[in-house]
């Protein structure tokens, strides 16, 4: 019998590669790759395994066969390989976006975003904010999309993800404000011409064009008919129909109404050809309004018929995308508050409980009138406790957990958790002294305070965050790797160092110094702390703005 001779790990591990990186740029490449692994399947070990049926669901919803990529895709959303997983997530999500099942598409977004801070690959976080930002816009959630942009332009290392992540910060803050900055188009502009992004730079012609239409409907007109023709030839057929519909609303407004009706017919049909029921319904509206100025005619009614047919379908898809983002939405909220759930029902219990002692339902059912008053006692009792377990607890400039806190849940943990590993980051901002020297204390206040709202973003579920005093901050992450931790180090030194913090007008640069150990849980604290803080003092003895890590030595 003839033997197959097996192949060298190299060799697998090439192909994976190559069908990988050439998936969008060389499908026919990825194919073949594809299918030289198919009759080697049993070689690959379990992650390549994983990675193969991801190349696999990706070529076959590159190339329309999206039934299949679905079926691949979702085969691997628990596989035990976080970049993998992510990715079949993230596949899925854009899949179910695109044949608008939207609870699926939000619901695989949400599963990526919870697996964001276990991954070592900056390129594949990049992704995720991409995604997350892109849905959330279709969603109408302007205000997250445009953290989560921002968060991906605070890591993004090359000149694509910067393109992305400024465009799409235009587009949310478009949806917000109903305005744009002309220099932030020019930067987001810049960005996706080097990085040869040539969609992007002209789609942000699209997305100002409501506004410009306004200002110079002509002007417009001129710059859809120069951009459409590039456009066609790239092909991307949602932003050719919007390019073609502001062509035909600038017409309509320049009062050029036979070139206008025209225009607006064509893209009326291609909006329902692409079941674009937003603009279907957008420009079929305009039609109507056109044949009603012609005269009371049958037309007109036909039209205005058809319009509302598409702005129904336009409104069940936004009322079914809406539901959709907001049950993903409720679902990650409610695992990422399930502590602070529990706090607050303790606190409740303890005042039931202090409530009874006082014997203070007998007065309930002495009469409505006492009931009023009990009403008011009990609130202002939980006022006062909240505002005592806010004193007590927290750090009164930055609203994050102070350093008596921290240390009580941080024991409490090393007790609960004998056996687990456990991380502990401890960082200082570099030479904090000459900002408040330079811009004042209330500037210092104002860094302390951005520098916590910025890096709570990066924290995990389970990581604690605290501020132990002066611009002393510790991240607690019970359950970590060293490399989880360091890894997260780096993300939260790059966040700081990477975009100045804004305070009245002026731009404030700052960086920190980070020390991080981990190991098995310890008994005491003080021995994380003491290492933590060794290594915090390497760091900054070595020149500042850098991360040094070390497994916890263990002390018996
Ligand atoms: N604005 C403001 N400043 C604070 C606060 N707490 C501490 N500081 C200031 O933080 C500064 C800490 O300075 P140093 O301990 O010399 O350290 P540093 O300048 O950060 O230098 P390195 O840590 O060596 O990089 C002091 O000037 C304190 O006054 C605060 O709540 N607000």
């Amino acid at each position: 019998m003839l033997s197959v001779p097996a192949w060298s790990a190299s060799e697998i591990a090439d192909l994976l590669a190559s069908a990988e990186n050439n998936r969008t740029s060389n499908p026919t490449l990825t194919q073949q790759n594809l299918q030289s692994i198919e009759a080697r399947l049993a070689e690959l070990t379990p992650e390549q395994h994983a990675r193969y049926v991801f190349i696999s669901a990706y070529s076959s919803a590159f190339s329309g066969k999206l039934d299949k990529a679905i079926v691949l895709a979702e085969s691997i959303t628990t596989t035990p390989f976080v970049d993998t997983r992510v990715k079949a997530n993230l596949l899925l999500a854009n899949m179910n976006e695109s044949i608008k099942d939207f609870r699926k598409a939000y619901s695989y977004l949400y599963e990526a975003l919870k697996d964001s801070h276990h991954l070592k690959d900056n390129a594949i976080l990049n992704n995720i904010y991409t995604v997350a930002a892109q849905l959330h816009i279709s969603a109408g959630a302007y205000e997250k999309a445009y953290e989560f942009a921002r968060t991906m332009e605070s890591i993004a290392t090359t000149e694509r993800h910067l393109c992305i992540s400024q465009s799409q910060q235009l587009h949310a803050l478009i949806g917000l404000k109903n305005s744009y900055d002309p220099t932030s188009f020019q930067s987001a502009f810049a960005h996706c011409e080097a990085a040869n992004e040539r969609l992007m730079a002209l789609a942000l012609y699209v997305f100002t064009a409501d506004i410009e239409l306004k200002r110079d409907p002509a002007a417009l007109l001129q710059r859809m008919q120069d951009i459409l023709p590039e456009l066609e030839k790239i092909g991307f057929q949602f932003t050719i129909l919007k390019a073609r519909y502001y062509r035909g609303l600038a017409l309509l407004q320049l009062q050029r109404l036979s070139e206008a009706k025209q225009a607006l017919q064509q893209v009326f049909s291609q909006a329902e050809q692409l079941q674009d029921h937003d603009i279907a319904n957008k420009a079929v509206l305009h039609l109507a309004e056109l044949a009603e100025q012609a005269g009371p005619q049958p037309q007109a009614v036909l039209l205005y018929k058809q319009h509302i047919a598409a702005l129904n379908q336009h409104l069940s898809e936004y009322k079914e995308r809406s539901i959709a983002y907001h049950l993903a939405q409720a679902n990650y909220m409610e695992n990422q508050n399930k502590l602070l759930l529990l706090q607050q029902q303790n606190a409740v219990l303890q005042l039931e409980a202090e409530l009874k002692k006082q014997e203070l339902w007998w007065t309930v059912l002495a009469g409505t009138a006492f009931i009023c008053l009990l009403l008011a006692v009990l609130g202002l009792l939980q006022r006062k406790q909240r505002q005592l377990f806010l004193l007590a607890n927290t750090d009164g400039l930055t609203g994050c957990l102070n350093r008596r806190r921290f240390s009580e849940l941080a024991q409490q943990w090393l007790s609960q958790h004998p056996q687990q590993n456990v991380a502990l980051l401890l960082f200082d901002i570099d030479l904090f002294k000459n900002i408040n020297d330079r811009y004042g204390h209330s500037a210092g206040d104002a860094v302390l305070k951005a520098l916590v709202s910025r890096l709570q973003q990066l924290l995990p579920p389970q990581g604690w965050f605290a501020r132990l005093g002066g611009e002393e901050f510790a991240i607690w992450l019970g359950g970590a790797s060293l490399t989880e931790a360091a890894l997260l180090a780096e993300q939260c030194r790059l966040a700081l160092c990477n975009a100045p913090l804004q305070w009245q007008q002026q731009q404030i640069s700052i960086s920190a110094s980070f020390g991080v150990v981990a190991g098995p849980a310890p008994a005491e604290l003080e021995t994380l702390l003491q290492s933590a803080d060794q290594l915090l003092y390497q760091a900054k003895t070595a020149g500042r703005n850098c991360c040094i890590s070390k497994p916890l030595q263990r002390v018996e």
